[in-house]
């Protein structure tokens, strides 16, 4: 592609972190409650292990989202080989050079896919020391412009780690369902699109780039943030950075453990639990280490066109009352969008 066909770049173009030798203006952080410092990691507060084969796994996993909003699951069925694979091509992907990159640039619609700044940047004076990449099913058509003689073992990749976090994802929620006292017959009432052609998937799979960086203490890798998905399945490569709020404690590093995946709940899975379980303020923080860091998170969400309410047992021997109203989950990405991550507040009833 000539350099003419470019797309426009928009507010929002990530750093060419390459050619970068000191942090811009643009991407230091005032020394804010954003940048405050994580808890020394400490035993007691560890995140929650699940063993997905554990015949309590359901029991386990809804403890865990009720105390945690999240948890780390080993024996996930994953293939090992298949994550090592998507990693590695995530860091071919983000170690092209900026301008290949920006071919793919994404648009601010909130399903389109390609290079760019996570959404949350809109929210924030600075800027975030990240890139992404999002995709939902085949990348092909951006994986073509990224490499024009050579994409298909990218997309192969992509195709079928979304395929496995899908398949994954489908085993989450059953067992997220029984916890709740869900029947089979409600969740499929609940998940099930009714129109299919209104029903596109808003699944998606972010891959995140943290590259090294000269000022670490400075700079903020992704700011706060929830989910807006049912849950986002998390693999972090290798390194440290991810870190969470746990009311009372504060900022909760996790290190990321060889062999498992992080679940966290979002707020779509928040207002459907009326609250029961907590979409988990989240954020990530550039170390000191020279290495690059990357991540794959795979939000799990249902079809934009469903409409999601609290559910609250009708025979429960104490009626809940529901906290939010009744959204459609198109239209709860577009509200949250508009009250800047502030999304759960604004439906609340
Ligand atoms: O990089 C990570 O570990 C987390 C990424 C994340 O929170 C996200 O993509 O929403
Ligand atoms: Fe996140």
């Amino acid at each position: 592609m000539a350099d003419q066909e470019l797309p426009p770049p928009s507010q929002l173009v990530p750093l060419d972190f390459n050619s970068i030798q000191t942090v811009p203006e643009s991407h230091l952080w005032p020394n804010s409650i954003e940048l405050s410092p994580a808890i020394k990691l400490d035993e007691r507060i560890s995140l929650p292990i699940i063993d997905f084969l554990d015949d309590g796994a359901s029991e386990l996993l809804g403890r865990a989202c009720e105390q945690w909003g999240m948890f780390q699951l080993i024996n996930h069925g994953v293939p090992k080989t298949l994550i090592d694979e998507a990693e590695e091509e995530t860091r071919r992907l983000f170690s092209l050079p900026a301008r290949q990159k920006m071919k793919t640039l994404r648009t601010d619609s909130l399903t389109a896919t390609g290079y760019g700044m996570a959404g949350i940047s809109k929210y924030h004076q600075k800027l975030m020391w990240h890139e992404g990449f999002t995709m939902s099913g085949s990348p092909v058509d951006d994986a073509k412009k990224l490499w024009p003689n050579d994409y298909k073992r990218f997309c192969d990749v992509m195709e079928e780690y979304q395929s496995q976090m899908k398949g994954l994802g489908e085993r989450i929620i059953r067992l997220i369902f029984k916890f709740l006292d869900i029947s089979e017959e409600e969740m499929m009432k609940l998940l099930t699109s009714t129109d299919e052609s209104a029903g596109k998937p808003y699944m998606a799979l972010r891959l995140n780039s943290y590259p090294p960086c000269p000022d670490p203490s400075r700079v903020m890798g992704l700011a706060a943030h929830t989910d807006t998905s049912l849950f986002t399945i998390v693999h972090q490569a290798r390194h440290d950075g991810l870190q969470v709020f746990k009311d009372g404690t504060g900022w909760v590093p996790l290190s990321p453990m060889s062999g498992t995946l992080i679940v966290n709940v979002g707020d779509i899975l928040h207002i459907l639990s009326n609250g029961r379980f907590p979409s988990i303020l989240h954020r990530v923080m550039i170390h000191e280490n020279k290495e690059h860091r990357f991540s794959l998170a795979y939000f799990y969400d249902p079809p934009g066109d469903l409409y999601i309410s609290p559910y609250c047992k009708p025979l429960s021997e104490s009626p809940q009352i529901p906290l939010y109203r009744c959204v459609n989950v198109k239209e709860y990405f577009t509200i949250k969008a508009k009250k800047e991550g502030k999304g759960l507040s604004a439906i609340k009833i």
